[in-house]
């Protein structure tokens, strides 16, 4: 199937010469939700800014459901739903005008059925006549959403959509973008939170310096990266390690006292077997044991962190 989004090469040179984007090549498959994580300053609102056609790509070329973005910014515009960090609305408008006026902002005839639907699935429908300044931040939040969503956009960027949030918004939030997904919506999200991505994203997408580092299935990438622990905390403390276990990627904690054994995500059970083999033969008792696996944070921290080494 043809990607819904197609970014090919694209380069961002600001007005002052500095470089945004160096070069990003990315496809966004429809009905996925896709997490762009990356540092502050990595570029990732450029490259959403460029796809929404706000912002001009110095070079390359955006298609968005086949349509190109520049040059047939309408209909590629019509495709997409763009929540940005913050409200700009006037505050005195109510919800429902708020979210209506988005609708006819894309050329789209009045639809109170639309409407009443996107606000109902928002949790927004109790406050329809309420004016902004009477919501509270997280209502505030769903009206952002709403907004982008009045003109039944088959595809939604959401910039940082739960900066600032408390943990029970977010949570309703994600199941939002679910629900969403779930009608058949694709996803794109800029998050700081890995632990975002790492809940709700399909695929995740890792931007440094204006590059693309890599785009991978959540999955995969855990396994293929995830590094995990196992830490067997002994019975009696050893002095040294026994020559018979060198062969296992073993440490000792410094009092002695525990065994620490890291793995790669997908090779773990049989040495796992062989080591508490080995060590039972030794005659190594242990009193407790347990497991940690490495998150898409540990993942992420190494990655940049080797950017940062190669480009030094
Ligand atoms: N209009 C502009 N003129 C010059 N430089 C800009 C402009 N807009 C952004 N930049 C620079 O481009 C780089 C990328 O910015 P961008 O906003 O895309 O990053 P980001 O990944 O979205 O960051 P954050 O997570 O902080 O929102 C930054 O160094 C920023 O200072």
């Amino acid at each position: 199937m043809a990607p819904i989004v197609s970014v090919q090469n694209l380069t961002k040179t600001y007005g002052n010469g500095f470089q945004a984007l160096k070069g990003v090549d990315l496809e966004i498959h429809e009905g996925e939700i896709l997490a762009l994580l990356g540092p502050n300053g990595a570029g990732k609102t450029t490259l959403i800014s460029i796809i929404c056609g706000i912002v001009n790509a110095s070079a390359g070329q955006v298609l968005v459901g086949g349509h190109d973005v520049v040059r047939d910014f309408r209909q590629a515009r019509s495709l997409i739903g763009l929540v940005p960090q913050e409200l700009t609305t006037d505050m005195f408008e109510t919800v429902w005008n708020t979210v209506s006026f988005s609708r006819g902002v894309y050329g789209k005839k009045p639809n109170p059925q639309v409407i009443e639907q996107v606000l109902r699935d928002l949790s927004l429908w109790s406050k329809k006549d309420n004016m902004l300044r009477e919501l509270s931040g997280g209502m505030k939040r769903r009206v952002l959403i709403a907004k982008a969503l009045a003109h039944e956009p088959k595809i939604l960027f959401l910039d940082e959509p739960t900066a600032g949030v408390d943990v029970n918004l977010r949570r309703e939030m994600w199941q939002v973008v679910e629900k969403l997904r779930a009608n058949g919506v694709t996803i794109i999200l800029t998050t700081h939170y890995i632990e975002e991505a790492e809940e709700i994203a399909d695929r995740v997408g890792v931007i440094n310096g204006g590059k693309l580092l890599l785009i991978e299935e959540k999955n995969a990438l855990m396994r293929k990266l995830g590094r995990k622990q196992l830490r067997l905390e002994l019975a009696e403390p050893l002095v040294t390690l026994p020559a018979s276990l060198a062969a296992y990627d073993l440490a000792l904690s410094d009092d002695g006292s525990a065994l620490v054994h890291e793995y790669q995500g997908d090779e773990g059970q049989g040495s796992i077997a062989s080591l508490l083999a080995m060590l039972a033969a030794e005659d190594i008792h242990f009193k407790d044991l347990s497991t940690r696996q490495s998150s898409l944070e540990d993942i992420f921290v190494a990655l940049v962190a080797q950017q940062a080494g190669e480009q030094a």
